[in-house]
């Protein structure tokens, strides 16, 4: 079954119950799938191919109903979210040459321009004669045609677009719905952009199921007076967010079970989570689950899972990424983290180039080289070692700088840690900056001193890193994860 029908079977059996609440008003599932219908007509009309489009907006009702829209039409959607710079936004339309572009948000300056052949979708009316027993999903998207593709921040160059199928879709949400608690009538927290696939992890689990979303605006998550006036006054049962957003949450001491006491789980992917947070959030609700999953965009959301309980924090220094979800198999290769099965996406989108050099196969499975490395231990479960590409040469050895992160993370008086190399004009690692977010307010030499002095008892003496820089706290991306660049370019470049 498509996984629009299954949306639209959800909508037949409770019309009016909330889809997706924003913070000032929340929209039923007749309406979303009415303003759905409403942006497949305009596409329809606009349209002049089956190539992709691309939905300009934020995490709210109107986005997510030109994506369901979109996919009635069997095209694919790309979301960009209204935050993206221009330049980048006009690299991914040069990129993806879309059919149509759906503007869900208004726009001004060079996004005018950019934009001016766009559908305007900026305002929702409900349709009175809209009957959600006519809904014809004969063209909508299904089994290995294009679902949505979402393009990677991509360090440099050309942004690369991860093609994921319907069947790719369909073999997560069903993960999502059986392995996890169970979502059916829960409210569940919306916090990363629908352009980062961390979105999907709450998007088609709850409208499958016949959840309510619990969109959080960008206004809301950068501001802490908003977040928690929302948060406090919103029911969650299933939160959904990067570690890095429940680290700035953890920051309210009203952020407890006794607050929240619909709670039932936390879903964290997108980066690690640290032994340190899993710890204060397991303290601050002891009774909630907390699952860490793991996974690139390139493998659809997240392929595995594990339960952070009280005995895996004993038994491991570093929360590990736990087990292969059905459908995929993991492989370590030289290290190297492969993820083969039914969530491997089908390609960078017309990039034959990128996607040869990532995607292939075993034994006849679609097979994705993740750039992660990390390790099956004797009980079967994966653990993550960071980044392939996070390793550097210092003093001819070769060093894991998130090994070192993790180090530091065991210090008591360590809250966050990063390490950066430093690199000469020949791009040689010169030296390893250490940049961390302590308890002390005031860190002077003495205090890096003793800081050291601790660190160097689980350390090699070679990964001591050259210099240490204390700050307030670390920035964000648009995702809501640590945003390393920036932190880099704050220290001028490179460390
Ligand atoms: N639970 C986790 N623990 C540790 N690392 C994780 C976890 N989940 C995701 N990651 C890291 O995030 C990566 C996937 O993130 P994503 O697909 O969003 O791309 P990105 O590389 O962070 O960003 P981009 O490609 O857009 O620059 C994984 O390859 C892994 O390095």
């Amino acid at each position: 079954m498509k996984l629009l029908e299954q949306i639209i079977d959800v909508a037949k059996q409770k019309p009016d119950f909330t889809a997706l609440a924003e913070k000032d008003r929340a929209f039923s599932y007749r309406e979303l799938m009415d303003a759905s219908v409403q942006i497949a007509k305009l596409i329809e009309a606009e349209a002049d191919s089956m190539r992709p489009v691309l939905v300009f907006g934020r995490n709210d009702f109107l986005s997510l109903a030109a994506m369901l829209g979109t996919n009635l039409t069997g095209r694919a959607y790309i979301p960009v979210d209204a935050h993206t710079p221009a330049e980048r936004t006009e690299l991914i339309l040069s990129v993806s040459q879309p059919s149509v572009v759906i503007l869900t948000a208004e726009v001004e300056g060079n996004f005018k321009q950019l934009f001016s052949q766009a559908i305007d979708f900026t305002a929702y009316q409900a349709n009175p004669d809209f009957d959600l027993d006519k809904l014809d999903t004969s063209k909508a998207v299904s089994g290995s045609d294009i679902n949505y593709i979402i393009y990677t921040s991509g360090t440099t160059g050309v942004p690369k677009g991860v093609a994921v199928t319907h069947d790719n879709l369909v073999s997560f949400t069903r993960w999502m719905n059986e392995d996890f608690v169970k979502i059916s009538d829960n409210q569940i927290l919306e916090q990363p952009p629908y352009s980062f696939d961390l979105s999907i992890f709450s998007l088609y689990p709850s409208l499958t199921q016949g959840g309510s979303l619990v969109s959080l605006s960008k206004d809301e998550t950068n501001n802490f007076k908003l977040l928690f006036e929302r948060l406090n006054s919103t029911t969650i049962n299933t939160w959904i967010s990067t570690p890095s957003f429940v680290d700035i949450c953890l920051l309210d001491p009203s952020f407890v079970e006794a607050n929240h006491p619909s709670l039932q789980q936390f879903i964290f992917c997108g980066e690690e989570l640290t032994h340190k947070t899993g710890t204060k959030l397991l303290k601050a609700f002891p009774n909630v689950a907390i699952y860490n999953t793991y996974g690139p965009t390139e493998a659809t959301g997240a392929i595995s899972e594990i339960q952070v309980t009280p005995e895996i924090l004993e038994q491991y220094k570093r929360v590990p990424i736990g087990r292969a979800k059905p459908g995929v198999e993991l492989r370590i290769i030289d290290k190297e983290i492969v993820i083969l099965g039914d969530s491997v996406a089908k390609e960078y989108f017309e990039n034959p180039e990128k996607t040869a050099e990532a995607f292939f196969e075993i034994d006849g499975q679609p097979a994705y080289h993740t750039g992660d490395a990390g390790f099956i231990d004797e009980r079967g479960i994966l653990n993550y070692n960071g980044r392939i590409d996070f390793q550097v040469k210092f003093n001819g050895f070769r060093i894991e700088l998130q090994d070192i992160e993790s180090h530091l993370l065991g210090l008591e008086q360590v809250e966050k840690a990063l390490v950066l190399p430093q690199e000469n004009a020949d791009h040689k690692v010169t030296g390893l900056v250490a940049i961390l977010v302590v308890k002390e307010e005031s860190p002077d030499r003495a205090y890096t001193k003793a800081l050291k002095a601790e660190l160097s008892t689980s350390i090699m003496d070679y990964m001591m890193p050259t210099k240490f820089v204390y700050v307030d706290d670390f920035p964000l991306n648009q995702n809501g994860k640590v945003d390393r660049k920036a932190l880099e370019a704050s220290l001028g470049g490179k460390a």
